[in-house]
């Protein structure tokens, strides 16, 4: 049977997705820049997501297990140093899982069948703090996303976001967009660089009003404290006094929760165990199950 229009339409496009090189040019950026914008996009529709709770914080947070395997490894007193500070550590790895485990079960991520899910976790689907917080989502029998992005040294997403709902960007710009653009809330846990830059970005997008307010908790009041002299920008006038106001400090997972409300994060009601039927089973997904579909991440030429 002769092909219709159609047909021939689709066939031609698939020939050039085919076709490695074509999509790889130059040329082609915006389009592959476009396509990751559209990947995450469709599944978040799919999957009801109105919007999310972001967490920030550090990749190298450690584990309970990890701390626990570091502290019966440890021999010399530099392991057993790095191991006494991996114990310290991980009890910020509880505090975000425990603080997601609240998200989830109190902000409506659990939303009835067809229902829109709003204030679904969503992290850099990365280890530690990230990994932390897709983990409590997942004990609270609710989706949440891991917006994870390639690097040149292998790693994979955590064990914990939600399959459909984690995605490799090969864009560090449209990974941060898609974190930004649903975000009624942020919790920023200590972290390093990458963190730093996740929150001062949303902060100078809030303060520049390119986006709306949104209530924004720093977790650790020892941490932030000492790490940016906040005081100092508004005596140097680098930032307005009223800027400060722009996040709170917090220092318990219940404490974030109500801060977050209390400076307008609206919480969907509870839904009780009969009306989840978007609960999903607790469990670490087994390794053949966690990584997504491919996706054109990997162009050769330019990024
Ligand atoms: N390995 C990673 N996977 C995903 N996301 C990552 C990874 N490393 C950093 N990030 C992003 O940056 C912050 C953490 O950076 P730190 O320098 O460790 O503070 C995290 O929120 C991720 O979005």
């Amino acid at each position: 049977m002769p092909e219709n229009g159609a047909q021939k339409r689709s066939r031609s496009f698939l020939l050039a997705v085919e076709d490695q090189d074509f999509l790889l040019r130059d040329e082609m950026r915006p389009f592959r820049f476009g396509m990751e914008y559209a990947k995450a996009e469709f599944a978040l529709r799919d999957w009801g997501v109105r919007s999310t709770i972001v967490v920030f914080g550090s990749a190298r947070t450690p584990s309970p297990e990890r701390a626990q395997a570091m502290a019966e490894a440890a021999r010399g007193p530099a392991e057993k140093r790095a191991a006494k500070r991996a114990a310290e550590q991980s009890r910020l790895y509880e505090d975000a899982r425990a603080f997601a485990r609240i998200v989830s079960l109190r902000g409506g991520a659990l939303a009835a069948s067809g229902a829109p899910r709003d204030n679904v976790i969503a992290t850099g689907g990365g280890p530690g703090i990230m990994e932390a917080a897709n983990r409590g989502a997942s004990e609270a029998g609710a989706p949440s996303i891991g917006f994870n992005i390639t690097l040149p040294h292998e790693q994979n997403p955590n064990a914990w976001s939600t399959p459909a709902l984690t995605f490799r960007f090969h864009y560090f710009a449209m990974r941060k967009m898609h974190l930004a653009m649903r975000a009624n809330a942020l919790a920023v846990f200590p972290g390093g660089f990458g963190t730093f830059d996740e929150l001062f970005e949303l902060l100078t997008l809030v303060q520049t009003s390119k986006a709306s307010p949104r209530p924004i908790v720093l977790y650790g009041r020892a941490f932030w404290e000492n790490a940016v002299n906040f005081s100092l920008l508004v005596e140097q006038g680098m930032i307005d006094e009223h800027d400060l106001s722009l996040f709170e400090i917090v220092d318990t997972p219940e404490e974030a929760w109500a801060s977050l409300l209390r400076r307008g994060l609206q919480a969907a009601p509870v839904a009780t165990p009969q009306e989840m039927p978007g609960m999903l089973p607790r469990r670490r997904r087994p390794a053949a199950e966690r990584m997504p579909p491919p996706v054109p991440d990997k162009p050769k030429r330019g990024t």
